[in-house]
């Protein structure tokens, strides 16, 4: 009994953070903004590139492989990279430190037009801030996921989609994965493929 009281309440905690933030209409129209703007980029030659850490890591990697391999439908295959390459992160976090290894790939492999897709459930993760900076400076445009307060992330994208649940990480990227599926069907459709 004790197992489907906790069982249940998880299920419920989680559907009432989904009705929060589908509440707010703003969420609406900021994936919209998102979905966009990643569509205008691939549209003229651009690539969209994702970052974050642990869970996040995960759902960067997640958004990627639905592009360039297959969300739903057949179609084809579409610009997207997740910085997650284990040798560039090894080197980069022994030789320069981990706050550098997004924003070394990004300067690497970053070309103004692209975005890149911020993901932080606290918004503060500096490896993640560091290639929100980076981006900006070489004119790649920034959609960050967050949660809470949006951290300092919220200040450095242009498009930022936020949790507001203050409780813990998993209840927030169990949104973030909704939005990335909805920004994929989204981007399909802007595109026509
Ligand atoms: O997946 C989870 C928790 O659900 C963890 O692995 C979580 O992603 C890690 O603690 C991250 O390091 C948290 O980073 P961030 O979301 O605050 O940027
Ligand atoms: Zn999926």
């Amino acid at each position: 009994m004790e197992g489907i009281r906790l069982i249940e309440q998880q299920l419920r905690e989680a559907a009432q953070v989904l009705e929060n933030f589908l509440n707010n209409a703003d969420n609406l129209q900021k994936i919209e903004d998102a979905a966009r703007l990643m569509a205008s980029s691939l549209q003229q030659g651009g690539k969209l590139l994702s970052c974050g850490n642990g869970g996040s890591h995960c759902d960067a990697m997640h958004f990627a492989e639905e592009l360039t391999g297959k969300y739903r439908e057949e179609r084809r295959p579409l610009a997207a990279l997740a910085i997650s390459d284990p040798s560039h992160i090894s080197c980069t976090a022994n030789d320069y430190g981990y706050e550098h290894i997004f924003s070394r790939y990004l300067q690497a492999l970053g070309r103004k037009g692209d975005v890149l897709l911020a993901i932080s459930t606290s918004g503060n993760s500096g490896n993640v801030l560091r290639a929100a900076e980076l981006a900006k400076a070489q004119g790649i445009a920034v959609v960050a996921l967050t949660g809470k307060e949006g951290g300092k992330l919220a200040t450095l994208a242009d498009v930022e989609i936020r949790v507001s649940h203050q409780g813990y990480a998993d209840r927030i990227q169990e949104i973030h994965i909704k939005v990335i599926h909805i920004l994929i069907q989204r981007i399909e459709q802007l595109l026509g493929v």
